[in-house]
């Protein structure tokens, strides 16, 4: 039995990736470790609690004796490394917490796995999850590849590029194999209501401003989040050592499109005449060092590991509203108690 240590496994990705390993390997052992923060709910991992191939520990990846102990106690075949700090408004006002979770946490697993695999690196692996925003920004055209540059703009896409060379530099240093993806904009079901879609979705429901950073010209390429747990796990047991893919949905939408879209959705949904939603949009001041377009070539890991995205975005959007309008305990429960959205926080009445 192959054991597989899933970090940030009670996140919005994180979880998916933990329910499709669960499910689909039963002669795996998952053992998901997760903090816990404010982002990361083991409700979203219910359906697969008790199954007898997974287990949960709960620990801090910038603590490194207990990474040291914890690889100590098992002996894990591979990581899947997702845990991180992931919204680029949070790092805009606490760029230190990116740094600690996304630098040093990834830097101490390296470690642990460094020494606790040293004997035989050659039956491990090292996954690292990343994102597109390492790239920078795209102007109108163009795509990110494999081979494009990095130029992260912000403290958060700072911190994954810098966690992306620490893994690439133990694999050339030290031999641990390595793999690291770069995805695009998730969506789906348990995603937490700071980012944007599911922020609209509860403001929608709740019939509250839904705020559009500038003048909503961003572009975002989005992707269904069980179809970025697909390819994590296509990549995993295929991709060669010091391979890097990049997956997307070649699905770029204008944040006020997208936004437009998701009203429409939702006055049908919820019986509202047409155009009810739309009148909540809010244009607020723009984030700090915005990125005005990422876009995303998967070409490499359609052609090499013949993956390809499944679903419609409009489909997939329907799909996201439904779940959450039909889950209102678990939105409730993540939006109780005293979270309010980084709008509301940072940006309300500037
Ligand atoms: C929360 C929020 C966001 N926005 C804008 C900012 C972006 O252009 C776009 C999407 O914002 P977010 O949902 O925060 O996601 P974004 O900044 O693109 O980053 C996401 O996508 C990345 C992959 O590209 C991931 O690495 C990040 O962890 C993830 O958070 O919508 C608004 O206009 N209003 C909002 O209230």
């Amino acid at each position: 039995m192959k054991k597989i240590l899933i970090t940030g496994g009670a996140g919005f990705i994180g979880s998916h990736v933990v329910r499709r390993f669960v499910n689909n390997y039963p002669d795996y052992h998952i053992v998901n470790l997760d903090k816990l923060t404010y982002a990361g709910n083991l409700a979203n991992l219910s359906d697969i609690e008790d199954k007898p191939n997974y287990s949960f520990v709960k620990i801090d990846i910038t603590d490194a004796s207990a990474i040291n102990q914890l690889f100590g106690r098992e002996n894990f075949d591979a990581v899947i490394h997702l845990a991180a700090e992931s919204h680029v408004d949070r790092s805009i006002t606490d760029p230190t917490a990116f740094v600690m979770t996304n630098v040093i946490g990834t830097v101490n697993l390296l470690n642990a796995a460094r020494e606790y695999w040293k004997d035989d690196y050659s039956n491990k692996r090292f996954y690292h999850i990343s994102t597109d925003e390492v790239y920078g920004a795209l102007g109108e055209t163009g795509m990110f590849t494999e081979t494009t540059a990095y130029d992260p703009h912000s403290p958060y896409s700072a911190s994954k590029a810098s966690s992306d060379h620490f893994v690439r530099a133990y694999h050339d240093t030290y031999g641990i194999d390595c793999v690291i993806s770069n995805c695009s904009n998730n969506y789906g079901s348990h995603h937490f209501p700071e980012k944007l879609i599911p922020l609209a979705i509860n403001n929608i429901k709740n019939n509250k401003p839904v705020p559009i950073y500038g003048k909503g010209e961003n572009v975002r390429d989005w992707l269904w989040v069980e179809d970025h747990a697909r390819a994590i796990d296509v990549i995993f047991h295929q991709a060669k050592a010091g391979e890097t893919y990049n997956i997307g949905g070649h699905n770029e939408w204008k944040n006020i499109d997208l936004i437009h879209l998701l009203c429409k959705i939702m006055d049908d949904k919820l019986g509202r005449e047409a155009g009810t939603s739309a009148k909540l949009i809010t244009f607020v001041t723009d984030r700090a060092g915005h990125d005005l377009r990422y876009a995303i070539d998967s070409t490499k890991l359609q052609k090499e590991l013949g993956w390809t995205p499944s679903l419609q975005f409009e489909e997939g959007l329907e799909k996201t509203v439904d779940w959450y309008l039909v889950n209102e305990e678990w939105l409730n429960n993540v939006t109780s108690g005293n979270y309010q959205s980084y709008y509301d926080k940072q940006y309300n009445g500037r």
